[in-house]
């Protein structure tokens, strides 16, 4: 089996890798798998829950990468893996778990995924999705609201506390690793356009 093309897609919190994750998923369907590095955030049992609500979940130690090389590293040798699914609400990973098949195309979408040079290696392909932080956080508030169960309060106490700090020291400056940046993610039909004819080229 042809080695499949391993596409990175990093941005801050809000800014549209989820939703360029899924046009591009939409566009190849079963020929696309994704990773999530948020499903491996480290397991937080050992905290009540209002010690969990204080962690930094912005910072590269908050992940257990490790574990997501070791997998993409199966899924890139042909080998179906058990992902981590992780529960945004209670802010600790579930105890289910995913079966993630191998495809042609493997997409792995994080944060932080290019602050690894172990991940950034198996890419093929490194996106980086860039909105400004005014409107990440105005689309962060109404998703934590309604689909991940926070309080507006909250979402505004942990933006200044981590995920604002985090974001200029780590996620920002691993835009350099990028190969391109796309503007506002899943809606730039442009550089949508000239992602799907790279992907279709590796069928070719
Ligand atoms: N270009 C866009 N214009 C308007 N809303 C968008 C756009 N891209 C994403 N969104 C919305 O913003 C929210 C966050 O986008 P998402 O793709 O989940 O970001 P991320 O995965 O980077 O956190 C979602 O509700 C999504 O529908
Ligand atoms: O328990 C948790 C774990 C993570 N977060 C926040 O999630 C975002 C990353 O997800 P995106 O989909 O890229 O926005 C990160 O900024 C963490 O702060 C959380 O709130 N609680």
């Amino acid at each position: 089996m042809k080695r499949p093309l391993v596409i990175g897609i990093a941005g801050g919190t809000g800014s549209g890798k989820t939703t360029l994750t899924r046009e591009l998923s939409r566009r190849f369907s079963e020929d696309v798998t994704v990773l999530y590095h948020d499903n491996y955030y480290k397991r937080n049992d050992h905290l009540t829950y209002a010690e969990r609500t204080q962690l930094n979940y912005d910072a590269p130690e908050a992940f257990d990468t490790d574990l997501m090389i070791e997998h993409l590293r199966q899924l890139i040798n042909g080998e179906a893996i058990e992902c981590p699914v992780y529960d945004f609400a209670d802010h600790n990973r579930s105890d289910e778990t995913l079966t993630v098949v191998p495809r042609p195309v493997i997409i792995v979408e994080g944060i932080l995924i290019f602050c690894f040079p172990q991940l950034c290696d198996l890419f093929d392909i490194k996106l980086f999705v860039d909105t400004d932080a005014d409107v990440r956080i105005l689309r962060r508030v109404k998703r934590d609201v309604i689909e991940r169960g926070r309080s507006i309060e909250s979402v505004e106490t942990q933006y200044l506390a981590t995920v604002k700090p985090m974001h200029e020291l780590y996620v920002e400056p691993s835009k350099r690793k990028a190969d391109l940046i796309v503007p506002e993610g899943g809606h730039n039909n442009v550089a949508l356009e000239m992602i799907i004819n790279r992907v279709e080229r590796h069928f070719r």
